[in-house]
């Protein structure tokens, strides 16, 4: 297991425009750490800078202790598998082929030699349920199988860190669950960025909010997620208790209305 953080890190488009803002942020070994905020808060744009489409503007990106920089591309895909919120379909293979990709990374000169690719590409199609379609076109997918056919991909590449954009997108409130626990109970490093408050607050160890490119706070669910700060960042009211047995919290939410 391995560390993924950011140290006073800076990101610029093209255009000039700044996406990230002196955030520095650190996901300890083994640790489940969401990733919350606003619509263009910056969120994929902190992911991208781990899975290398980012290169920071200023500050160090730091993977297992390591300038990212210094990281050559295999490298980096051994240590960081991404689910990014948006993949160019690949739509003329099968549902094996697409989980295979996660394989590249290990594939040793042309003649492949793979050892324990298969076993890693079955046990990915098994865990996100996918065994019974593997044979089928991605591309005769429905939306939620998709999903789970690329974060299979990511599961198959047995990186040591795992950076998901928004993974229960299209996924069915099962799925959703599901996935929450299996991403929790991984022993790898993971960043993973989420719409759904309570569920980042039941599956995640710490929180960091993002908003305008800057990180606004980070810790235990708990003392992340107040009203004040739901209201402060997302503009909304909360009522948050926390239910028994164990704590969780749960959380109704309502429009803000002008005093
Ligand atoms: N290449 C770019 N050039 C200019 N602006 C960009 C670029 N990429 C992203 N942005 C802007 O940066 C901001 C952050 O975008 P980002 O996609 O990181 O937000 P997000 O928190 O992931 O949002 P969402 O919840 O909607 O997915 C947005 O305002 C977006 O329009």
């Amino acid at each position: 297991m391995i560390a993924l953080a950011l140290d006073a890190v800076g990101v610029r488009a093209r255009d000039g425009t700044r996406l990230i803002n002196g955030v520095s942020l650190a996901a300890t070994p083994g640790e489940t750490l969401g990733l919350v905020g606003p619509n263009g808060a910056g969120k994929s744009s902190l992911l991208r800078l781990f899975y290398g489409v980012h290169r920071p503007t200023a500050g160090r990106v730091l993977i297992d202790g390591r300038d990212a920089r210094t990281l050559s591309a295999t490298h980096r895909a051994r240590l960081v598998a991404a689910v990014p919120q948006e993949t160019p379909a690949p739509f003329n293979l099968t549902v094996r082929e697409v989980v295979e990709a996660g394989r590249t990374p290990h594939a040793r000169g042309l003649l492949g030699g793979d050892a324990g690719g298969r076993a890693a590409v079955d046990a990915a199609l098994i865990r996100m349920s996918l065994t019974a379609v593997a044979g089928r076109a991605f591309a005769a997918l429905s939306g939620g199988e998709r999903k789970r056919a690329l974060i299979a991909r990511a599961l198959s590449q047995e990186a040591r860190a795992l950076v998901l954009d928004e993974p229960v997108n299209h996924l069915d409130i099962r799925q959703q669950l599901a996935l929450m626990a299996l991403i929790r109970d991984l022993a790898v490093t993971t960043i993973v960025a989420l719409h759904d408050l309570e569920l980042a607050a039941r599956y995640c160890d710490r929180i960091a909010v993002l908003a305008h490119g800057r990180l606004v706070a980070c810790g235990p669910p708990e003392t992340v997620l107040t009203q004040a700060r739901i209201a402060e960042v997302f503009g909304v009211g909360a009522e948050i208790r926390a239910a028994p047995p164990c704590g969780r919290l749960r959380i109704a939410f309502d429009p803000l209305t002008a005093a």
